[in-house]
């Protein structure tokens, strides 16, 4: 099977390599379709429902998958969260969600002035790319965690629900 997935972000791939060992994995640079920092679930879904439908339509794809990176607000505080969808050839679209994390009062001031969570992260520990490696989730979790393993279970729980629906 061709999986396409809806990202260049290496974090994001070897996550969906991993779930899927056996087949090939494709990366396809698509448009989320929403803000490049999603503050809400809603929006932190849609975008990853779009970039999955949009692989999806690639000529070749058996699979699209799009995985999104977001934050969401509960009462006072901000939590990291990530969806992801797959989409099938007969567009059934199958969704999940990750960990969710809260995240300190200083990177929610930060980006209450509208930074996103990749800029803020990078000024708070000094290294580049966070969200292309560990990801806040591996900073803040003390490397327990990190991004590949917290998308790997994503897409995991995306690939039983679609295998459940072709047994
Ligand atoms: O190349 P794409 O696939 O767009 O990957 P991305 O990491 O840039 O983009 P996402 O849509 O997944 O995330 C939206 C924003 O939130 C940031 N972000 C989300 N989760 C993060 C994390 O765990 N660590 C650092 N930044 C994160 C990310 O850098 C973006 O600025």
């Amino acid at each position: 099977m061709k999986i396409y997935v809806g990202s260049l972000n290496p974090s994001k791939l070897t996550a969906v390599s991993e779930a899927f060992p056996e087949e090939t994995v494709v990366e396809m640079d698509v448009d989320s379709k929403v803000s490049s920092q999603p503050f809400s679930d809603e929006e932190t879904l849609e975008g990853a429902i779009h970039r999955a439908r949009e692989c999806a339509m690639a000529s070749k794809a058996d699979l699209g998958i799009g995985l999104e990176g977001g934050v969401m607000e509960i009462d006072d505080d901000l939590y990291l969260c990530n969806w992801g969808a797959l989409v099938d050839q007969y567009e059934n679209i199958y969704t999940a969600a990750g960990a969710r994390i809260k995240l300190p009062e200083e990177v929610h001031e930060q980006m209450n002035k509208g930074l996103e969570l990749g800029e803020v992260m990078e000024k708070y520990t000094q290294k580049n790319n966070v969200r292309k490696k560990e990801g806040a989730i591996g900073i803040f979790t003390n490397g327990q965690m990190n991004r590949d393993k917290m998308f790997q279970h994503i897409v995991t729980l995306l690939k039983g629900q679609w295998e459940y629906d072709q047994l």
